[in-house]
This record gives C-alpha cells, structure tokens and sequence, in this order.
C-alpha cells in the first residue's frame, strides 16, 4: 500500500494529508511542536491551524522525521519555503531510496533564486525523476469544508506525476498531471507576489478594473519570466497559472492578498507583520522573483512596485504612479 508523510502541520500541509488520507494513502505528519503533533494524533485535531476540522483515522503524527519517513513512498514538504533548504539537509539522510519528494511549496528561494523543486534536487541529492510539485488554486478554508477543487501535480517524469495523482485523487478535489514543472512552480510563486498588489490596491480603495489590470499585466509579467526559463506558455492559462492567480487575488482567504490590503490601508510593515498569523510567501519571495527576473533580463514592473512598498518604503501611491506614468507600448510588448 502506498504510504505518505507531510513535513509541516501548517495549514496546508494538514489539509493535505487530510485529502491523502482520503484518498487511501496512509498518511503521517511531522511537526516540530510536540503540542500540535500530540492533538493531532490524539485527537485528530489540528486546533492551531485547522480547528474544528476532523482529521481522518489514517492521519498519524509525530515529531520524529525518521520515524515519519519510514516506508514512505511520498515525502511532502510542506514548510515555508525560505527554510526548506536547512530543514531537508536534516532530514534527506533519511529518506526512503525509492521516494518521490513532493514540493507543496509556493515559493522562490532568497539569494540563490532556486525553485523549490531544484533545492530539492540539490539538497536530497536526488534526480528531477524523483520529485513532483503540487500546485493550483487551493485556498484551504475552501478545502477542509469538501468544497469542490482542483490542482496539478507536476513531474518531468509522467509516471511519477500519474502516481501522485492516483494518491490524492478524490471525487471533490481533481488533480491533473503535467510535466512543466518549471511552469508550475513559476505559476505558484509569482501569483503571490500580484496576490501582494492587488491586495494594497483594494486596501487603498481601488476597484474591479485595477485589479484586473493587475491580474491580466501580472500574468504577463509570470509569462514572460516562463518563457525566459523555459516553461511552456500554455501552463500559464492553466490551473496552476491563471486558475491559482484568479482564486488568490480575489479571496479574502488569501494571506498575501490580505497582507497588501493591510499596506494599502495604511499599516505599516510592522504592524502587518504583526496582524499576519500564517505564511504569505509572496513577502519574502518578491525579492528573489526580482532577482530571477533580472538574472534573465526580464522587466517585471509589478513586482518591482510591490519589492519597493514591501521591502523599500514606497507608498503605495506612489507605487501606483510608477506603474500608470510607463511608457505607453502594445500590449504584447516583450511576450
Ligand atoms: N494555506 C494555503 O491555502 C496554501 C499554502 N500553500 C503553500 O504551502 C506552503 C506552506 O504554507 P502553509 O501550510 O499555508 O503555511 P502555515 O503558515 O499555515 O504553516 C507553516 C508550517 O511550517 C512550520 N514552520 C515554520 N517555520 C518553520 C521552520 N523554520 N522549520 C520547520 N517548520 C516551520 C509552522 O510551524 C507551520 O506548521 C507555502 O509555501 C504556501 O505558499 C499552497 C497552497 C495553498
Ligand atoms: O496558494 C494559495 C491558494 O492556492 C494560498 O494563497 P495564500 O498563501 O495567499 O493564502
């Protein structure tokens, strides 16, 4: 029988563990507090992030990763993403040799401006054969109430994705195969970074038509980086392209979203900071986008506003001035 494990009790990692878990794939959790671990395997509870929600029999948890690991044939990870590279090298000794190690990650790393999949890779030592990324528009409050979803689950090797696909697979939550995986992560990551945009325009009272200037040009912006990595352009019209971008920029769900809402309604950073619970990769990550985009010579206005209020002390008024005094230019400008 197919066996998972989920590093991270975090909102997604549960949730997914949960559709794992439903699906038929016996599933473990592993969380660094002995607390949240106890409540979920007691009592199939995770009251800190997911309260409330029943978590199925076949979920089990501990704090102890080479436990967690032992007959996986799934390793997930699903921590926030700036840690991932110190928290694998601990845990890659460990890991089952035939294991695929699944990316449930939506974020591009500081510094080195790597995917998640590629410090995977690096970390763990393995081949890109040997890991998959899920992706798509999957806001968890939705999720733990059986709201009807999809995903796409990534891995140049198709049989690899086909088996993932089979272990999660439910009659509420679809997941679809593809084998862009650079195109996926690209779609995950850079859709919280608009998320932050759209967020501090309806926090400075702005309307449907900003945001979907933001959403349409953001798309470009996710586009164009693609195309300069190498994904296929179609994945961009995709679940884990426009699907994820629609359903994190027009969600109150969304902690990105949320997060520049906070900004643009005047918070300062310190005080979103402060408001903000979970996880908004997009804060961390619109540098590292940034510093990939200009790797690859590719303009990215947005994420250069959203680098400047988040990280720079730009008003968001002046942030919308900078985008709207552009040069004028067809729309297909550089695509
Ligand atoms: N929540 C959502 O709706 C979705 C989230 N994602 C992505 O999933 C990833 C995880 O996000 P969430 O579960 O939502 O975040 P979260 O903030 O709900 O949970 C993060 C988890 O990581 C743990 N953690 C924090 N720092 C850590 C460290 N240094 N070492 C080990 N564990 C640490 C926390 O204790 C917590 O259990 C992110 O990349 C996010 O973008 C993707 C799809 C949906
Ligand atoms: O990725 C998500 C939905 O697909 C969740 O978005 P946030 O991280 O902004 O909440």
């Amino acid at each position: 029988m197919t066996k998972a494990v989920v590093f991270g009790t975090g909102s997604w990692g549960t949730t997914f563990a949960m559709i794992l878990a439903e699906a038929g794939t016996p599933t473990t959790l592993w969380g660094r507090r002995a607390e949240v671990v106890e409540s979920i395997d007691r009592r199939r509870e995770n009251p800190e992030y997911l309260p409330g929600v029943r978590l199925p029999a076949t979920v089990r948890a501990t704090t102890d990763p080479v436990e967690a690991m032992e007959g996986a044939d799934f390793v997930v990870l699903a921590v926030p993403s700036q840690t991932l590279r110190g928290n694998l090298a601990q845990w890659s000794p460990h890991i089952p040799s035939h294991a695929v190690l699944v990316s449930l990650m939506k974020g591009i790393e500081l510094r080195t401006s790597r995917r998640m999949s590629e410090v995977i890779c690096e970390v763990a030592g393995v081949p890109a054969e040997r890991v998959a990324v899920v992706s798509g528009p999957n806001l968890v409050g939705e999720l733990i109430r059986h709201e009807p979803a999809a995903t796409v689950v990534a891995s140049v090797d198709d049989e690899v994705a086909a088996r993932l696909q089979e272990a999660c697979h439910l009659p509420w939550f679809r997941a679809y195969t593809n084998t862009d995986v650079v195109g996926v992560e690209l779609g995950g990551a850079v859709k919280n970074v608009i998320a932050l945009a759209v967020g501090v325009a309806a926090g400075m009272g702005l309307g449907d038509n900003v945001r979907a200037m933001l959403m349409t040009r953001g798309l470009a912006e996710i586009s164009r980086l693609g195309a300069a990595l190498g994904a296929d352009p179609h994945t961009f019209a995709g679940l884990a392209g426009m699907g994820d971008l629609v359903a994190t920029c027009t969600s109150p769900l969304s902690r990105n979203r949320t997060f520049g809402e906070n900004l643009g309604r005047g918070m300062t950073m310190a005080e979103t900071i402060a408001a903000t619970r979970q996880t908004a990769e997009g804060v961390k990550s619109c540098e590292s986008v940034l510093d990939l985009a200009r790797k690859h010579d590719v303009e990215m206005p947005i994420t250069e506003v959203v680098v400047g209020v988040v990280h720079d002390g730009m008003t968001p008024s002046e942030a919308a001035m900078l985008l709207m005094s552009r040069t004028p230019k067809p729309e297909r400008y550089g695509v």
